[in-house]
């Protein structure tokens, strides 16, 4: 699947930084285009792959190139003021080359949270393809104001997106670390996840093996209906095919494919399948209730079965209670893993989310403590700052 990725703050343009490695590393080509968006000159400055044509630094005028200090109400109105600034581009991108835009942004801090779903609405007025958005909660150690301002703009975004895909700071930081600590680690597993995801959707349709790979109709398809999804992974390694095995070899029942190995095959699926579920999601919560699902298998062909695919995908249909649960398989012939990816749409029993919205909710009471932090904030980085702009913008 094809995507223009949009990052929007700092967070947001790391992620796309890494996706695009990945698509380098890997030669997935799911980044068709890669723009990012900031209030803060030097997180642009420190991307390394996003094009420099492509990086756009907003709210000049207001923030003098500093960020907008956690302050999302500023992020919003900067992002509407300056969505020319951004549409320009945008304009760069080859639209008809793509199936859908991503805006990636960590929702707790200013620029993203504020700008993203403002950027969102703007895309679904002007563009037919979808439009989702990929939102990272904050870690629950840093601040109130991160978690208000997730909290706030969580609801909008998720409103203005064809579907909202969730990562969760808070839970996947290791014991005893701060969620800084990991950001390396957290973004290599944001890329993985969604990398073998979206990846599905690019490989070559034709041949045997045609029915069986995922297509990327069929993500769009999970995707639709909207609300909030949430991606489980697990992989085991494998011998590695070699000479890059050929899509074909499973059909062909070459000499290691006897019944022995085909039962080993299927279970290794099945249990793949379970695991993934039922292991650390990018956003935990119940997956009963999901209201779609899609399950990827990839790796070398010759590990990867239909009847173990079929499987898993009848396990998931009763796990979630959902009738619209997809599967196929996403053939790596030179990987060395075979890995279950499932995305889970539309889900619904989601801890976090009730959390953040109790907090929205209480916020309203102490809501000027909380503005005189985050104006705290954008004083401190203002003040500082007596340089000329960079002409570079
Ligand atoms: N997963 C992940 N989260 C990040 C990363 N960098 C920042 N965050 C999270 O994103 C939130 C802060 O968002 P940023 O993107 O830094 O903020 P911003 O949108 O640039 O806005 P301002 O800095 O306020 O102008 C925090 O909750 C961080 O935990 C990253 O590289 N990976």
């Amino acid at each position: 699947m094809k995507l223009a990725m949009i990052g929007f703050g700092q967070a947001g343009g790391k992620i796309v930084d890494k996706f695009l490695e990945y698509d380098e590393r890997t030669g997935s080509g799911i980044v068709r285009s890669a723009v990012a968006v900031n209030t803060a000159k030097a997180d642009l400055l420190g991307l390394e792959r996003v094009p420099e044509d492509n990086r756009v630094l907003i709210g000049q005028a207001r923030v003098k190139g500093h960020g907008v200090g956690a302050d999302n109400e500023l992020g919003a109105e900067i992002a509407e003021e300056d969505i020319d600034e951004v549409q320009g581009a945008i304009d760069n991108i080859p639209v008809h080359e793509v199936d859908a835009f991503l805006i990636v942004a960590g929702l707790g801090g200013g620029t993203g949270s504020g700008g993203s779903p403002v950027l969102a609405k703007h895309l679904k007025r002007i563009y037919t393809e979808p439009v989702y958005g990929m939102g990272v909660l904050p870690g629950g150690d840093e601040g109130g104001i991160y978690t208000l301002n997730a909290a706030r703009s969580f609801q909008t975004f998720v409103r203005e997106v064809d579907n909202l895909l969730v990562f969760d700071n808070d839970a996947w930081r290791k014991s005893g670390e701060s969620v800084q600590g990991g950001y390396d680690e957290i973004n290599d597993e944001i890329v993985k996840r969604f990398g073998i995801l979206f990846g599905a959707g690019e490989v070559e349709q034709g041949g045997a093996v045609a029915e069986s790979v995922v297509d990327s109709s069929e993500i769009i398809n999970t995707l639709a209906g909207g609300g909030v999804s949430t991606v489980g992974y697990a992989a085991e390694e494998v011998e590695p095919e070699e000479g890059g095995g050929g899509l074909l070899s499973r059909f062909k029942g070459d000499d290691t494919d006897d019944g022995m190995d085909t039962a080993n095959t299927t279970n290794r699926i099945t249990s793949l399948v379970r695991k993934a579920a039922l292991g650390r999601l990018t956003l935990p919560c119940e997956i009963d209730g999901a209201e779609r699902a899609l399950l990827v298998l990839s790796g070398p062909p010759k590990h990867l079965n239909r009847k173990g695919i079929e499987r898993g995908r009848k396990w998931l249909e009763e796990q979630t209670g959902s009738m619209e649960v997809r599967g196929g398989d996403y053939p790596v012939p030179e990987s060395g893993y075979v890995a279950s990816v499932i995305l889970l749409s539309g889900v619904h029993n989601v801890p976090r989310i009730k959390e953040l919205q109790q907090v929205a909710i209480e916020a309203q009471d102490n809501i000027d403590e909380i503005r005189q932090e985050s104006k705290a904030n954008l004083e401190e980085l203002v003040e500082d700052d007596d340089d000329e702009l960079d002409p570079l913008f």
